[in-house]
């Protein structure tokens, strides 16, 4: 951290889950907010904190579907989130979903426990990385360092969609495609697109259909931007091959869930940037953004 020329006090709310409710009790009397949860800051939240000293808002976390963040500065309030620090972190995750699901990993431990383990040797044959085609669908910070970390696997072809073509995108080697194109080619489809109107659904009944059977569909970014009945009759129907998802609709996924029962479904708790040296570099960068805020600085991402 940059050493402060102001002095803060900070109170921190102590719960399991904290609230939209804990964090608008807390507000008052306090001049920024250091969201290091997932917490609704939008109209109703705005419109109780009226009178209050807030200045600066920071989130611990690079997508920030959860602010209004038109409404929070028209309000006069600014408002700053850490995007970058996490894209390795989050690019690993994707890794490792691709790899657990071509592979069969969760498939093959069920097999195990079930004591279905066959001694052949067709037995569980998966996919490789190797050869493939890897659709990145939002090539942000987080898809290029996907695309980078795929390299090694040798991977044939990286292909991407989004708003436009990319500079970066030409600079690692990847295909700017129409999304028909890259659902129909690709043999990975990996989510690392924010979660906006135009994302929310995206992956639906319709998506599926465009999609290879021997597909895996990889999101690390938001649950929200894949329905989740679609994607489970998807799993099923074996339309797709396999999903790994680190996040998906609802979170926290009950624990009797049926994508929980579905064996090729590999599904990890939203831990793309949970590591010691992420969410470190996270909390610095979260509370950079805050004290420059407060300090009349640029923040360090200012939304
Ligand atoms: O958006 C992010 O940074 C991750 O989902 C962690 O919150």
């Amino acid at each position: 951290l940059d050493v402060p020329s102001i002095r803060c006090d900070v109170t921190i709310i102590q719960a399991p889950s904290v609230t939209q409710d804990d964090v608008l009790q807390a507000v008052p009397g306090h001049d920024a907010l250091f969201l290091a949860n997932h917490v609704n800051v939008n109209s109703y939240f705005l419109d109780r904190i009226v009178g209050s000293s807030l200045k600066v808002i920071s989130t611990m976390s690079a997508g920030y579907d959860y602010l209004d963040v038109p409404e929070i500065k028209r309000r006069g309030i600014r408002v700053g989130h850490t995007p970058m620090v996490l894209s390795s972190a989050v690019a690993e995750i994707a890794v490792l979903l691709a790899l657990a699901t071509a592979r069969r990993a969760h498939e093959g431990r069920l097999k195990i426990e079930q004591g279905q383990w066959e001694v052949r040797n067709q037995f569980l044959l998966g996919y490789e990385l190797r050869g493939s085609t890897v659709g990145i669908i939002g090539l942000g910070n987080i898809g290029q360092t996907i695309v980078k970390r795929l390299k090694g696997f040798e991977v044939a072809r990286f292909l991407y969609t989004g708003h436009s073509r990319k500079k970066a995108g030409d600079e690692l080697g990847a295909d700017f495609v129409s999304l028909d194109d890259l659902l129909t080619q690709s043999d990975f489809v990996i989510i690392a697109a924010p979660l906006t109107n135009e994302t929310r659904g995206m992956f639906n009944e319709s998506t599926f259909n465009k999609m290879k059977s021997t597909s895996i569909l990889v999101n690390v970014a938001r649950g929200q931007i894949v329905k989740t009945d679609d994607l489970i009759k998807a799993l099923k129907s074996n339309k797709i091959f396999a999903a790994g998802l680190d996040v998906m609709d609802p979170e926290p996924l009950p624990a009797d869930h049926e994508l929980l029962k579905l064996p090729n479904a590999v599904i990890i708790p939203h831990l793309g940037s949970a590591t010691l040296r992420t969410r470190s570099d996270m909390s610095l960068t979260a509370a950079q953004n805050i004290l420059n805020g407060l300090e009349g600085k640029p923040l360090v991402y200012e939304l």
